[in-house]
């Protein structure tokens, strides 16, 4: 006889919501309950796996694609299964879907998996209140996977204004009806809220899962993703930071998202540093490379009608000649947009 199971709870949110941020606010604040973590990055370097990895209390992580499309319902069963070990003792999985991931997929696989330890723990879907609108435009589909939230994280609220929160709010409550919604910022929920998340009122309306929509074919050339294309780069040479800022300034209009470390190596700031862009939103936040880590930079670009090649050589031109000679007010450019 199974005990209890394991609930498995998504989150999801297109590119940039802040996911990762939410999960890593999770991992801190969960007190003694044990969270077991499956990561998916859409490109082949797992920067949001890096990003968690060292909190995380058992994880696997899954690179080179969009989970909804690179694993069927045996191969994410197998991969719940071993975070579901009795030995791992965790109370509950979250799995990060890629920004790109379409939830219903993988509602779908886990109302299907056959894992008896685990089911299917709800759809936590992160907004970003300051592109959600733009997303929307282009992206309709993006604003329909809310209708399947169980709760809902209206997250970047410290960059709009009470007036845009309010006609946000107004249309996240129509789009998600009857799902909790949780203003945020950098995902600061109380874990307790998703992991034990209120039951669906009786009447769930149009949110209410039917098979006839899971089920439906699933056509992964009708995903966003289809559109989209990552691009990595990596370079063991430091980047010169005016350079970078030059590139940042005058990147293609494509180029939704870029995160990754950048390796500047210049006297004073030889820390990594964390490059995150959002649309036009950019920021850097510096940290501790960990023992062992090599100190190079390394990127993924993710965004549509991208010319990877030009990208990478541009990125490439940026490599700095003599980082340990660069004059005092080399890094003002970067540090002028770091956190
Ligand atoms: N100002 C502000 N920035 C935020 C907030 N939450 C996240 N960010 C920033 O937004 C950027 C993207 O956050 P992530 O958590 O990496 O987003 P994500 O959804 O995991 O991104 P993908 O996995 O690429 O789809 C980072 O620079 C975060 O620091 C917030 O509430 N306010």
């Amino acid at each position: 006889m199974a005990g209890r199971q394991i609930p498995v709870v998504l989150v999801a949110g297109f590119l940039g919501s802040g996911k990762t941020t939410l999960l890593n606010h999770l991992l801190a604040t969960a007190g003694g309950t044990r969270i077991g973590v499956v990561v998916n990055d859409f490109g082949s370097i797992n920067i949001d796996a890096m990003n968690v990895a060292g909190q995380v209390d058992s994880m696997v992580s899954l690179g080179n694609g969009c989970l909804c499309c690179a694993v069927d319902a045996s191969g994410l069963d197998a991969m719940l299964a071993r975070l579901a070990e009795p030995s791992a003792g965790i109370d509950v999985i979250v799995v990060e879907c890629s920004g790109l991931a379409d939830p219903r997929e993988l509602i779908r696989m886990l109302l299907a998996g056959e894992d008896p330890n685990t089911g299917y723990g709800g759809l936590v879907e992160v907004v970003d209140a300051v592109e959600f609108d733009a997303t929307r435009r282009r992206h309709p589909e993006f604003a329909a996977h809310l209708r399947y939230a169980d709760a809902v994280v209206l997250n970047k609220v410290d960059r709009v204004s009470a007036d845009e929160l309010a006609a946000l709010r107004a249309t996240v409550d129509a789009e998600a009806p009857g799902a909790p919604v949780l203003e945020a910022v950098r995902g600061q929920v109380d874990p307790a809220f998703l992991f034990d998340h209120p039951e669906r009122p009786a009447d769930t309306g149009p949110r209410q899962l039917s098979f006839t929509d899971l089920l439906a074919e699933h056509d992964c050339s009708e995903h966003a993703h289809s559109a989209y294309q990552s691009v990595e780069f990596t370079s063991d040479r430091p980047l010169d930071p005016r350079a970078l800022m030059g590139f940042l300034d005058d990147r293609p209009s494509g180029l939704y998202r870029m995160k990754g470390t950048v390796h500047f190596g210049i006297p004073g700031h030889r820390q990594k540093f964390l490059l995150h862009t959002v649309g036009n939103y950019v920021r850097f936040h510096r940290a501790p490379w960990s023992s062992g880590e090599a100190h190079r930079t390394a990127l993924v670009l993710i965004g549509t009608d991208l010319d990877a090649a030009d990208l990478r050589a541009r990125l490439a031109d940026c490599a700095a000649e003599a980082p340990e000679d660069a004059d005092e007010y080399a890094m003002l450019p970067v540090l002028r947009f770091t956190a």
